[in-house]
């Protein structure tokens, strides 16, 4: 939510495909969800430049191994840190930007067969719940903008938004974001 209010143009997106989808009922649905392109774009571009875990759970390499130019030897304790992994500029155009376009028409994907993007990390300790975590995460932010349009309090401008995130068990903004809830009373959710 705090990029989405910082990049209105994206935010504004994903509501015109949302609400155009779910015309007439109330309730976005677990069925729905596949139909919608652009905000799944908003939550990988999200979990690159935010991703909850920033660094995987320790590996320990089972055999010496040579990538590129490292030499590994085995039982070296290997970490992978996916929020550098997700700012690179070389796999990454402009990596500092929010910009779900990125996603559009590209196959890239978070279930761990695409190294660029590892949220929920990758092989045998990948995460198991990766299938309820993208679906709780999709439905909220589906109903999030389907219901309401969002603006920040009076007087606080985007630009003054703290972005500082702390590491914890997961990764979070170290200031609440506070935003004014504007319910949606178009007759298509009525
Ligand atoms: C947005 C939601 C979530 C994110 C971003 C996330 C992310 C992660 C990451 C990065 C790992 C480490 C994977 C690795 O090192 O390769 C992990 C492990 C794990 N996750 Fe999740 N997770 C999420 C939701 C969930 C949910 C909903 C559950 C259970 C219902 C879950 C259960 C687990 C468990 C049990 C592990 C440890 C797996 C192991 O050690 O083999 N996660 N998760």
């Amino acid at each position: 939510m705090t990029e989405l209010i910082m990049n209105p143009r994206a935010t504004r997106q994903a509501q015109v495909e949302v609400r155009k989808i779910i015309p007439k009922r109330e309730q976005v649905l677990e069925k729905d969800l596949h139909q919608f392109y652009y905000l799944k774009a908003i939550i990988k571009e999200t979990f690159r430049l935010h991703p909850p875990s920033p660094v995987l759970l320790p590996r320990e390499s089972i055999q010496d191994v040579t990538i590129d130019e490292y030499e590994i030897p085995a039982k070296s304790r290997v970490f992978v840190n996916v929020w550098e992994i997700g700012r690179d500029p070389k796999s990454w155009e402009s990596p500092e930007e929010f910009n779900p376009d990125r996603f559009i028409g590209c196959d890239i994907d978070f279930m761990g067969q695409d190294f660029g993007l590892l949220p929920f990390g990758a092989g045998r300790r990948g995460c198991p719940g990766i299938a309820l975590g993208a679906v709780t995460i999709e439905l909220a932010l589906a109903w999030l903008l389907h219901r309401f349009d969002w603006e920040l309090p009076l007087g606080v401008r985007a630009e003054d938004l703290d972005l500082t995130e702390v590491y914890g068990i997961s990764m979070h903004k170290i200031t609440d974001l506070v935003l004014v809830a504007k319910p949606q009373l178009h007759e298509s959710i009525c």
